[in-house]
């Protein structure tokens, strides 16, 4: 008999005592599962550990929950992500019931792997903080600088890139992607760093491209790690997407720090960074702080802004129509020796109504943006809604609901001006999100579509 049989002896041992309490623990949880979808609203069945995750239908999951909403006829349904529920609202007046009339109970964030662990942004970014006194903090700061009261102060920044937008425009047509990319990232830079963007080679507009692969991130099905949260944890040759996503958030926390203190030192014109670094001398404000906060300008307000208006002139080629009535009505108001300005909105109602149906037809933050959660359990319905679960509205259902919408996919910014249908909020839509975690920049973002 060989001297390693009693080591094999104890290998194996401790395998199989590592199977058995694997085996009990997937077990357990799983009965656990199952015995708390009894209190949630319905949905497809989950497996064992992974949840929904290889049911959900790529690359357009919400066409796919569409379905299942159907299906089940109900507007709340459950999918889960692994072992945690994630609820997804259909309809305007059931996520707006939840997320704006109980938004002393639905202004959390649920623990994200992707948008928050893997990015290191859990604790200091405002997107994703939980409901606290350091979530309020960053959105008075916020509202300092992109608030309905504030964004006045960068009209001329917007109207200067808007004119060379146009000409960029009128130059290169073919270009007219890039020339609104930059026309976005110029806008935000300006305000955030106190520096302007010439062209997409440069350093912050690339660094904006690569935040525009991120919005990804808080759509189901896409990320394993985020029904296994333990992946994050993986070595390089096990899961590399791990350890990348730990090695680029560092880079970009580092990028966005050194260029907070450049707009803040460097910068002759007013700045949010110059703000920031004063409230850093007052507060307690960090540097990791700093750079998700001055990073959220170009992560939050880049890709928006700039699909929204790719979006705008599709639905103007698409619908000719609308755009002549458009058309006639700059003329009417604006004539033809300058560029309309926003003193001239409240005389332009049809272009108004033509920002918000471009914010409806294709809205890019089509699974809601961010998931919103309970800081507590709660009742909905019959439904018991554990703490911390993900709820989020599935705008794209939302904005195709032909009793909303009727004709939904038909561009109609008459819907905007004829007598309002009811819809749960004034401005007749959700582009925007709901309750307390509403944009912060939607004063901007309005400003610069308008
Ligand atoms: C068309 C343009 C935009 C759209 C459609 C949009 C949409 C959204 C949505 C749906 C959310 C999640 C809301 C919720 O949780 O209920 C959000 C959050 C946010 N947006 Fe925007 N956004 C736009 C532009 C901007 C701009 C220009 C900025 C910054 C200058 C910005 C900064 C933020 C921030 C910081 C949050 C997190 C708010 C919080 O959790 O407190 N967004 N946005």
């Amino acid at each position: 008999m060989s001297s390693n049989t009693p080591f094999i002896h104890f290998l194996t041992d401790i395998l199989s005592y590592i199977l058995i309490l694997s085996t009990l623990y997937t077990l357990g949880d799983y009965i656990r599962v199952l015995r708390l979808r009894q209190k949630l609203p319905p949905g497809p069945f989950p497996w064992p550990l992974v949840g929904n995750h290889f049911q959900v239908r790529l690359p357009r999951p919400w066409l796919w929950m569409d379905e299942q909403s159907k299906k089940y006829d109900s507007s709340p349904i459950t999918i889960w992500r692994g072992h945690r529920p994630m609820i997804f609202f259909h309809d305007a007046w059931s996520i707006s019931e939840i997320l704006d009339k109980r938004s002393n109970v639905y202004s959390s964030r649920p623990r994200m792997t992707m948008l928050g662990d893997s990015r290191d942004a859990t604790q200091y970014d405002q997107a994703v903080l939980p409901y606290g006194d350091m979530w309020r903090h960053h959105r008075r700061l916020m509202h300092n600088v992109v608030g309905s009261q504030a964004v006045r102060s960068h009209r001329p920044i917007q109207d200067n890139e808007i004119k060379i937008l146009v000409g960029d425009l009128l130059k290169r047509p073919e270009d007219f992607v890039m020339a609104i990319e930059r026309y976005s990232v110029s806008v935000v830079s300006s305000v955030g760093f106190g520096r302007r963007i010439d062209k997409m080679d440069d350093t912050v507009a690339r660094v904006a491209l690569k935040f525009m692969e991120g919005v990804d991130m808080a759509i189901p099905g896409l990320f394993m790690m985020e029904s296994l949260p333990f992946m994050l944890g993986l070595p390089k040759i096990l899961y590399p997407l791990a350890s990348k996503m730990k090695d680029s958030s560092a880079q970009i926390k580092a990028f966005f720090t050194s260029l907070a203190h450049e707009g803040a030192s460097e910068s002759t014109l007013p700045n949010f960074s110059t703000m920031l670094i004063q409230e850093q001398k007052e507060t307690n404000l960090s540097d990791n702080e700093i750079a998700f906060l001055t990073g959220n300008l170009i992560g939050g307000g880049v890709d928006t802004t700039a699909s929204t208006t790719i979006s705008f002139i599709f639905a103007m080629c698409a619908f000719p129509d609308v755009q002549k009535k458009a058309y006639e009505e700059i003329n009417r108001i604006v004539g033809q020796n300058r560029m309309p300005d926003w003193t001239d909105k409240d005389e332009m109602p049809y272009c108004g109504a033509i920002v918000s149906e471009s914010l409806r037809w294709r809205t890019v933050t089509i699974l809601g943006g961010i998931p919103h959660a309970p800081i507590r359990d709660d009742v909905y319905e019959d439904y018991t809604i554990p703490e911390g679960t993900w709820i989020a509205g599935n705008v794209w259902s939302i904005h195709h609901n032909s009793k909303d919408f009727p004709d939904p996919d038909r561009f109609n910014h008459d819907r905007f001006l004829e007598e309002r249908r009811p819809f749960p909020n004034k401005k007749g839509h959700s582009a925007f999100g709901w309750g307390r975690r509403q944009c912060s920049g939607q004063p901007l973002a309005e400003q610069g579509l308008f």
